[in-house]
């Protein structure tokens, strides 16, 4: 691992990392926020999966979180949202390709080569944070848009994993709506069965009351992707078919910007802590 830039925040560490990916089969930067070590025991961790055309800067340096992450001591890792560099696959639009790439395991050509971020989140990031850097196992999970997607998916994929999830303007269901209905036609081929996999509502739909955890959903109700892309209620409608405990809050005026993220990060801060410090 190589570090890129190390700034005091708050203090504690801002840094951003590059390292090379097996599971990606590319060279990876990834950002983490460090609380000051005025605990006792290690801190917990906060996945943030960030949304379309993002790198591992744009929560850093918009979202604001730092403050009372540092205040609550929780580690803040912001990846990266595609594989990335020469060698990797791209499309022209900025909802395909890298900046792009949904969370998921691709299986068809050409994007199958690289783009693998779910088993990248799943499995190599968390082992590298955990033998980098000093950090408890308890671990929560949050994102934006296509990274609420993303978290959604996580949480709900891996029981047990994650104590608590939440998500600003996420894509829901995937399977249903345009942006989605293209990256997984690129990435996972045209039988819709094997979408199922990746759509938070299929898969809360077919979930076991036992898995469920906390979830906290904010959605600007001024969002432009609102009515096209996101549609949250339909997440909701599957929470209340399913006992799952799902908190959605529609916020009057905001926009699917970072403006939004930043007026609520704090909150979901406070929600996760109250699961991550348990
Ligand atoms: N209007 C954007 C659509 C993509 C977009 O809104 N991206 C959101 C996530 S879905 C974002 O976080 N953008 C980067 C930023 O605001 O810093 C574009 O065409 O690039």
């Amino acid at each position: 691992m190589e570090l890129l830039e190390e700034h005091r925040c708050f203090e504690g560490r801002q840094q951003r990392w590059r390292h090379d990916s097996a599971v990606l089969n590319c060279t990876m930067t990834f950002s983490i926020f460090l609380p000051p070590a005025h605990l006792t025991t290690p801190p917990p961790v906060l996945y943030w999966l960030s949304g379309l055309t993002c790198t591992d800067e744009n929560f850093t340096t918009k979202a604001g979180a730092q403050r009372v992450a540092a205040e609550l001591g929780i580690v803040l890792v912001m990846p990266d949202t595609s594989p990335r560099g020469e060698d990797v696959a791209d499309a022209d639009g900025y909802d395909l390709g890298k900046g792009a790439g949904f969370y998921l395991n691709a299986t068809e050509q050409p994007w199958s080569a690289h783009y693998r971020m779910y088993d990248y989140l799943r499995d190599e990031l968390p082992a590298l944070i955990q033998s980098q850097f000093t950090v408890s196992g308890r671990c929560a999970i949050s994102g934006h848009s296509m990274g609420g997607h993303g978290a959604l998916i996580m949480a709900l994929k891996n029981p047990g994993r994650f104590t608590s999830v939440s998500a600003f303007a996420p894509i829901v269901n995937p399977a249903q709506v345009p942006w989605g209905q293209k990256a997984f036609s690129a990435y996972l081929g045209n039988d819709t069965s094997t979408w199922q996999a990746w759509d938070s509502c299929a898969l809360m739909l077919a979930s076991q009351s036992q898995d469920a955890i906390p979830t906290l959903i904010d959605q600007g109700d001024a969002d432009q992707f609102l009515a096209d892309q996101l549609q949250p209620a339909r997440l909701a409608e599957a929470a209340r078919q399913t006992g799952w405990p799902l908190t959605l809050r529609v916020q009057p005026g905001y926009d699917h910007s970072y403006y939004f993220m930043a007026s609520f990060i704090e909150d979901h801060l406070r929600f996760h802590a109250q699961y991550l410090l348990k």
